[in-house]
């Protein structure tokens, strides 16, 4: 169901023989780290943007139509803070229940549906976002519908706090999701993520220890920038998440930590590569982790800008150097087996 892949997952992903593919598209497979608007189709996107203009009150907007345009053409980021401008486009086409609903449909589709999809189980992750024509709880109930068309076994919710909140809008995310899982209702987890720079960690404290009396799994975000002090990522880390996102520049006493505690690391190979924190793949944290023996889970974190997929995620690690990390079949089935035994739902 993936649309067409460019970049380095492209690349790897062509370098490999039929039986290698197929050993791939075979394998049990959780998408553990995919945010929902960073993930919506292009072609749906596309369509949504045009039915925007067609509808809105004010008319085409340039900052819809300018957005749409540059990821269509493929993103080039010059450092990562560029990424987080491409929001305002897709967030102003999902900013109604109705499109939200549309925009959820689509990427759950994009991940779990077809004869070969991409993979078995899928955790989706968005930040509830309030609109003039939704409430913030209103979002998560949208979303959560969406995903309850699947099966247990196959999908489910992570709520992400974005480090511009401010701990009260943070808070209120966290008893949306606490609530809502007391409801019965499949929220697995929160999430913080956003703009590496942004925010005071600190303040988060209560929210991630109340995440964790519901019963939520907590991942973070952590030392994805070199900006991000150490002192920050050891704060972050005394939250105990259950799992952290990226993890690119830990320092030795973060990483004994990690490593002590088994925090299974989401590693997003061209999400990397793209927001230029890894040059090269080569050089990816991933070897670290992988030589360690600690558990990895691999994964796309926004296949809209980074026009990828998960198998091509998984051919990364499949194909010969200098295209991939060369890795065994034996060795690839090993990450996927410890990516589906890290997920939060099951
Ligand atoms: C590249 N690495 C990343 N690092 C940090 N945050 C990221 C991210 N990729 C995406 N997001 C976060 O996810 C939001 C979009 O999905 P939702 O609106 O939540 O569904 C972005 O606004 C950003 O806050």
């Amino acid at each position: 169901m993936a649309g067409q892949i460019f970049g380095p997952a492209a690349m790897a992903l062509e370098s490999l023989d039929p039986s290698q593919v197929a050993f791939i598209n075979a394998l049990p497979k959780a998408e553990l780290h995919a945010h929902l608007n960073g993930s919506i189709p292009i072609s749906e996107l596309q369509q949504m943007a045009h039915e925007y203009s067609r509808t809105s009150d004010k008319g085409p907007s340039d900052v819809v139509q300018n957005g749409i345009t540059k990821i269509q053409n493929g993103v080039v980021l010059d450092e990562i803070y560029d990424f987080f401008d491409l929001f305002p486009a897709i967030y102003a086409v999902t900013s109604n229940p109705a499109s939200l609903r549309r925009a959820t449909r689509a990427v759950l589709a994009q991940f779990l549906d077809g004869d070969n999809p991409q993979c078995s189980y899928l955790e989706l992750r968005s930040t509830p976002r309030e609109t003039v024509q939704m409430s913030k709880f209103d979002y998560v109930q949208t979303v959560l519908d969406e995903v309850e068309r699947y099966p247990k076994s196959r999908a489910a919710l992570i709520v992400s706090l974005d480090r511009r909140m401010s701990v009260d809008v943070a808070r209120e995310c966290v008893q949306i999701a606490s609530r809502l899982k007391a409801e019965g209702r499949r929220v697995v987890g929160v999430d913080l993520c956003g703009d590496p720079k942004a925010g005071d960690m600190s303040l988060f404290a209560e929210c991630f220890s109340q995440a964790k009396q519901a019963g939520l799994g907590v991942t973070l975000h952590v030392a994805e920038t070199l900006d991000n002090s150490a002192e920050e990522t050891l704060q972050l880390l005394s939250y105990s998440p259950d799992r952290l996102g990226h993890a690119t520049f830990l320092n030795d006493e973060a990483k004994s930590l990690v490593r002590e505690n088994k925090s299974c690391i989401e590693i997003c190979l061209s999400s990397n590569l793209f927001c230029k924190t890894v040059t090269k793949l080569e050089d990816h944290h991933i070897r670290y982790y992988l030589q360690h023996d600690h558990p990895i889970a691999v994964c796309t974190d926004d296949t809209l800008p980074f026009r990828n997929s998960l198998v091509g995620e998984y051919a990364l690690l499949l194909a010969s150097q200098p295209l991939g990390l060369g890795l065994s079949e034996a060795e690839v089935r090993c990450i996927a087996e410890m990516g589906m035994a890290a997920r939060f739902g099951v």
